[in-house]
């Protein structure tokens, strides 16, 4: 399997390099030169594997002979065995139409654990069998950085500073992430948003001289390999929800990056018989405007009870761009060149027409997302984090009454005890959880300024 950019600048490579290369040298993001296309029974087969043996599967095809088999089951034995549950990512039914799908059984209580464990262990993997240096830098909104973090801590040759967009996170986030105290990572609280926090790191990762002497790794969904692990989870439930009347089945994405959203589209492109990815987020709602308006135009940025997607310009819509314009890289380039000088793309009615067969989208306000909160609590006793009540109330706007629907649930609500006590719950913390508020913190506040972070990080990585 070989590599290619968006833009179409950058000669093709290889999966390990891909990884390596994290955002395309051309300033594009990388994807595969063909989608691998699953068979009907090949589909039939995966269905009977253990979560472990299906991602080795899906990943075998994009990663080819470049990791010799018996590693790769290793690093996927590895990753997974860090999982509370020994399904990894189990599906609830929660009513006859609805299921969850709960991806926060790894170490930070997050979805971002299912790739960033794996990402983790073959960063540590390429470092060795390949010395390679290994610094990463990567933005988060909340998740990512928590789960970055434990993915390489105490790791060799591998080092990781993370920007977090100072008191706009979770207290248990900022926890997560700032009360590491281990040498290899670094912690900055930029006084900004996450796109300023993103901006910054594809900034640096477009300038290809300090990217190369500085050897930066990306560990945000740029980098093709967490679409790749986050694809698997979307078999694995498909899987377990198949249903003897065969109805529809929809996934119900809470999605900020675009990036777990467009692992769905890449899952449905394999050729996984996903009926509709119905798309949730907050009042930060680019992406919802863009799948009912056709325009891609960054609004007021807003503070939510639901901060992991409090994102304005999603990473990953330059992906789905690609293959919306027929894998026409030269036009995505203009396009994008366009929107970093005019603010905005339009698509054409055609198009907006291609996105709506297959995307639905519910922009979640506040107040709705702490009634379905309440909601589902007192009606089914289960309790939602904010981001996974979004992906419920989408799907309670968006589902055919002929289909069923599987919501991701990114993220576990004790990381979200703001938002749950407004709702009047009383949560117990998981232990992992309680024993963070003893820690101390270490974090670098800095200004939202790109040559201060520069200066950090020139004595950081080495
Ligand atoms: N919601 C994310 C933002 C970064 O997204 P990523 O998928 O590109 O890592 C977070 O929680 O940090």
């Amino acid at each position: 399997m070989e590599f290619i950019s968006t833009r179409g600048k950058v000669e093709k490579i290889g999966f390990l390099d891909a990884v390596l290369m994290g955002l395309a040298d051309d300033g594009g993001l990388l994807i595969p030169s063909e989608i691998p296309q699953v068979s009907a029974s090949k589909l039939k087969e995966w269905s009977q594997l253990s979560y472990q043996d299906l991602a080795y599967e899906i990943f075998s095809l994009y990663i080819g002979e470049e990791i010799p088999k018996n590693e790769l089951k290793q690093l996927i034995a590895e990753s997974y065995a860090t999982f509370r549950d020994p399904e990894v990512t189990p599906v609830r039914k929660i009513t006859d139409k609805l299921y969850v799908l709960e991806l926060f059984h790894g170490p930070t209580f997050a979805f971002k654990d299912v790739a960033l464990q794996f990402l983790g262990n073959l960063y540590a993997y390429i470092s060795k069998k390949q010395n390679e240096i290994i610094n990463i830098l990567g933005a988060t909104s909340g998740d990512t950085g928590a789960s970055a973090i434990e993915g390489v801590r105490g790791k060799e040759g591998i080092r990781i500073c993370i920007l977090h967009p100072h008191q706009k996170v979770s207290k248990v986030q900022e926890l997560q992430m700032t009360t590491v105290h281990d040498e290899n990572v670094m912690n900055l609280a930029v006084k900004g948003t996450f796109d300023d926090c993103q901006g910054m790191i594809k900034d640096l990762f477009a300038d290809t001289v300090f990217k190369n002497q500085y050897h930066l790794r990306a560990i945000n969904s740029i980098n093709f390999a967490r679409i790749l692990a986050q694809t698997v989870y979307y078999f694995y439930a498909y899987f377990k929800v198949q249903n003897a009347d065969e109805q529809k089945v929809n996934f119900s994405v809470p999605t900020g990056n675009f990036g777990d959203i467009f692992a769905g589209y890449l899952a449905k492109r394999m050729g996984l018989p996903v009926n509709k990815l119905i798309l949730a987020t907050n009042e930060n709602n680019i992406l919802e405007r863009f799948i009912k308006e056709g325009v891609y135009k960054p609004g007021q940025f807003h503070m939510t009870y639901s901060p992991s997607m409090d994102i304005q310009v999603a990473s990953n819509f330059e992906r789905y761009l690609y293959y919306l314009l027929d894998e026409n890289a030269e036009l995505v380039a203009s396009l994008m060149a366009q929107f970093k000088k005019e603010g905005q793309i339009t698509i054409n009615q055609e198009n907006l027409a291609k996105t709506q067969e297959l995307f639905a989208a519910h922009g979640v306000m506040g107040a709705e997302c702490l009634q379905t909160i309440s909601a589902y609590y007192q009606q089914h006793q289960y309790l939602l984090d904010p981001h996974t009540a979004c992906g419920v109330a989408a799907f309670e706007q968006c589902n055919g009454s002929d289909e069923v629907c599987i919501t991701l649930s990114t993220a576990h609500p004790a990381k979200f005890n703001e938002s749950i006590e407004r709702c009047n719950i009383e949560q117990t913390y998981p232990e992992q959880i309680k024993q963070l508020f003893d820690k101390p913190q270490y974090q670098q506040v800095v200004d939202n300024d790109q040559d201060e972070v520069v200066e950090l990080l020139k004595k950081f990585f080495v």
